[in-house]
């Protein structure tokens, strides 16, 4: 069982539940993320929003929450890879952070597409 295909997979499926409480226990930027993902969570529950715009939410969380790790992830490599300042390691991190940026964009824009309607009427 340890060393077969659905062994390897259940284990790695453990060590990624381990990366996400890594992330969250020591990853401010995560921390501030999910506390957000709680707080439209409450949002949507007390609007009611509809089941489409749960789904809309939960894949902007998701989408955010996951270029931030991977952004989380690309840093620590890049300081352990080389962690004297270099342009090009300063290029490296700049990009996964804009990898970052166009996830939060997006989640912004279905944000106001999901909660405008309910705050300022149709
Ligand atoms: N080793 C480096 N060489 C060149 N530029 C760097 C280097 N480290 C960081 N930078 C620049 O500083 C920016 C911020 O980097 P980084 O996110 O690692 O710093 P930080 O804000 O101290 O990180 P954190 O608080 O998440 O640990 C990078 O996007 C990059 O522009």
């Amino acid at each position: 069982m340890k060393n077969s295909f659905l062994g390897k997979r259940i284990r790695g499926g453990g060590y990624a539940m381990k990366g996400a409480w890594l992330l969250l226990k020591h990853e401010p930027s995560i921390q501030v993320q999910f506390v957000i993902a709680i707080m439209v969570c409450i949002a949507g529950w007390i609007f009611g929003i509809s089941r489409m715009e749960w789904i809309l939410q939960f894949f902007a969380i998701g989408l955010v929450m996951s270029a931030e790790g991977l952004n989380t992830a690309v840093e620590a490599m890049a300081d352990f890879v080389h962690p004297d300042f270099h342009s090009k390691i300063g290029h490296i991190k700049d990009v996964a952070a804009g990898a970052v940026f166009f996830a939060a964009l997006i989640a912004v824009i279905i944000a106001g597409f999901i909660y405008y309607p309910y705050i300022f009427g149709n």
